[in-house]
């Protein structure tokens, strides 16, 4: 049994879509990055490969990599798949937390949870995606920037 934990923030601007767990979310600005910038997905590869103690995802998908330019991260989240199963290992569960200020995650996360099972595939029940503001503190409550975190636990196949 392997667990893994991870985090990522991206800053919030504008002319930038904003996609959280594969799910486009319908505001007035979206998460600047390299990448598509799917900070839940980002903290979600960085516990599976903790759990692997195989470092980062800056480590696979660097982002002075012109590939990786606006990158589906839907697609990076299926490589950490492979990485998962070549290493002989299996999801137990994965939990997870978004935290923004705005807008409000709560009628998306069903279709975030989705995604990302199939996307694993593995079953929606071992996806957990919740949701939190700051309480209006910080860089989130501020609205100037998303975080999340994740954990994760591996089991051998
Ligand atoms: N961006 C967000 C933040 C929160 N939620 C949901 O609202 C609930 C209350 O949030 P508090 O920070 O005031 O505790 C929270 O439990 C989430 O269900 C949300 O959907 N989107
Ligand atoms: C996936 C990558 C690829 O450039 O995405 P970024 O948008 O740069 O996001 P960040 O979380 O700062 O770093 C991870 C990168 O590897």
């Amino acid at each position: 049994m392997r667990i893994g934990i991870g985090y990522d923030v991206h800053k919030l601007v504008e002319n930038r879509k904003l996609i959280i767990g594969g799910v486009t979310i319908p505001h007035e600005k979206g998460l600047d990055g390299h990448s598509d910038a799917d900070v839940l997905v980002h903290a979600i590869m960085d516990s599976l490969l903790g759990a692997l103690a195989m470092g980062d995802i800056g480590k696979f998908f660097p982002d002075t990599d012109m590939k990786y330019k606006d990158v589906d991260s839907m697609l990076l989240l299926k490589e950490v798949a492979s990485f998962i199963d070549e290493k002989g290992y299996k999801i137990g569960n994965i939990d997870s937390v978004i935290i923004a200020q705005q807008p409000k995650m709560a009628p998306f996360i069903d279709s975030m949870r989705v995604r990302i099972a199939q996307v694993l595939e593995i079953d929606v029940e071992q996806v957990g995606v919740k949701a939190t503001t700051t309480e209006h503190l910080g860089f989130e409550g501020r609205k100037e920037g998303i975080s999340s975190s994740s954990v994760a636990i591996l089991f051998k196949k």
